[in-house]
């Protein structure tokens, strides 16, 4: 199966999904789900698509392991290599196919926490970077000084750039709204009760533009707030008052490598391209009223649309 077989089943899946979620009326999922029928049915046969792909990951995987014993080549060690080697030493597993579909829940699990999340996080950076030019510069100007074959801790250097990703995501953060389940009755520090079986949600996006937690300029984006103290260097919120990336024991595992990504997508694309957003980016007037449409995910609303020119310079 080629790679857009395999993506179409995906984004299906994460919309069925969130399309109940949403339901006003969850019976009528239900309902389609055990008739076999409609959204319900193309669900189930995504999830297969979806579900032998990552099996044809893990076979060519084993393959090219067996293939590696004999000739070793570090670069073919990844995550889902440690995984393997991990389920073959340290996890006991009664037969074969339990283990094989382990392996296929991790990969599932890191196609869907760490693909769409990332993605959406860079549209509406871009989208934010538009509509501010004095930032659009400030990060031009960082991104210019790292040398074409930049390392991972040169990445680290770029601090303004952290703070403009961090901002976007405080505004704008890919997962909005998250929700857990009450295990048992609790009382919470300021005293509210909850039973067991409730659900307690919290929003992220909301969180973001709270007056109490970030103050009467909550709204703009200002990326100049994570590196207060003057010296430049971004400075890290608490967890608990930026969730983007949830908080506590269940934080993103793949925080640091989303940084890593989404600032070398920025580098790699702002050295080369002026990157032109369509509508204009992010006016005053447009994030009163942002062009987001809910779905587990915060996405853009009919995409982000740009025109991208080539840089008449070679920055370095
Ligand atoms: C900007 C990008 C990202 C954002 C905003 C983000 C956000 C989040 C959030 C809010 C959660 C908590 C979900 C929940 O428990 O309900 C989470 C969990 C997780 N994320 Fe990310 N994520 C990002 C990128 C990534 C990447 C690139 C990876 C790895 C490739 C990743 C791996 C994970 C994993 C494995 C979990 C589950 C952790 C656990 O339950 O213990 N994430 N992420």
């Amino acid at each position: 199966m080629d790679n857009s077989g395999f993506a179409k089943a995906f984004n299906d899946t994460v919309d069925i999904c969130s399309s109940r979620f949403f339901a006003p009326i969850p019976a009528v999922w239900r309902i389609k789900r055990s008739l076999n029928i409609g959204s319900e049915k193309k669900l189930k046969e995504s999830i297969k698509i979806i579900n032998d792909f990552a099996f044809e990951i893990i076979k060519s995987k084993a393959k090219q392991e067996q293939h590696d014993r004999i000739y070793p080549d570090w670069r073919n060690q990844d995550l889902l290599s440690r995984f393997m080697a991990k389920t073959s030493s340290e996890i006991e597993f009664d037969d074969e196919s339990k283990k094989r579909k382990f392996l296929r829940d991790i990969i599932i699990s890191f196609i869907l926490a760490g693909k769409d999340s990332t993605s959406t996080a860079l549209t509406w950076f871009f989208w934010l970077v538009n509509g501010h030019p004095h930032c659009d510069r400030l990060i031009l100007n960082e991104v210019t000084t790292l040398d074409p074959t930049f390392t991972y801790d040169d990445l680290k250097s770029l601090n303004y750039l952290h703070a403009a990703l961090s901002e976007s995501l405080r505004l704008f953060p890919p997962v909005p709204i998250n929700s857990r389940l009450t295990v048992s009755d609790d009382v919470w520090p300021d005293g509210t009760h909850v039973s067991k079986g409730w659900f307690a949600d919290y929003s992220a996006y909301a969180m973001g533009r709270m007056e109490k937690v970030w103050g009467p300029d909550c709204r703009e984006f200002k990326p100049e707030r994570w590196l207060h103290g003057g010296d430049g260097v971004f400075k890290p919120s608490d967890q608990f008052k930026f969730p983007a990336f949830h908080c506590g024991p269940r934080t993103c595992l793949g925080k640091d490598m989303a940084f890593v990504q989404m600032k070398t997508i920025v580098v790699a694309l702002m050295r080369e391209f002026e990157i032109i957003a369509v509508d204009g980016g992010a006016t005053a007037e447009k994030m009163m009223d942002p062009p987001y449409t809910l779905s587990l995910l915060l996405k853009m609303r009919g995409g982000f649309l740009v025109r991208l020119k080539k840089r008449g310079f070679n920055p370095n």
